[in-house]
């Protein structure tokens, strides 16, 4: 089209794209060691190897709290999850291998969703 504006998208539509991501993230096959908050009572190191922790549980507390300015802070949320994931776990684990797979699969999605 010789006439392209960048659509700007209202703060309504950026929480809309978060709930669309979260339900998503929730209902993936390897969501399960992210769904809820890590025991750290239970899991040597965690507490003291984890700075900020988190998971898709907390997120969804947030954006229905309304905590999100914006997609962005969102996403930094749900890349928190990830990289907790890398730190804790050998890429060649279970667990590590389902957070990897997770971050590819969200990257993908929230790109196609902002196209
Ligand atoms: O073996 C275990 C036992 C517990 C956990 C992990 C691995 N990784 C999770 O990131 C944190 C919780």
């Amino acid at each position: 089209p010789i006439y392209c504006a960048k659509k700007t998208k209202t703060h309504k539509d950026e929480l809309g794209i978060c709930r669309v991501l979260l339900a998503e993230l929730e209902a993936h096959q390897d969501a399960w060691p992210f769904l809820t908050p890590v025991n750290h009572r239970a899991v040597p190191g965690y507490r003291k190897v984890i700075k900020k922790p988190m998971d898709f549980s907390t997120i969804k507390e947030k954006l229905t709290s309304n905590q999100y300015l914006n997609l962005e802070t969102f996403i930094i949320d749900v890349n928190l999850v990830f990289d907790n994931c890398e730190r804790f776990n050998e890429d060649d684990s279970e667990i590590g291998r389902a957070g990897h797979r997770m971050r590819r699969f969200f990257d993908k999605r929230w790109t196609e969703l902002l196209q």
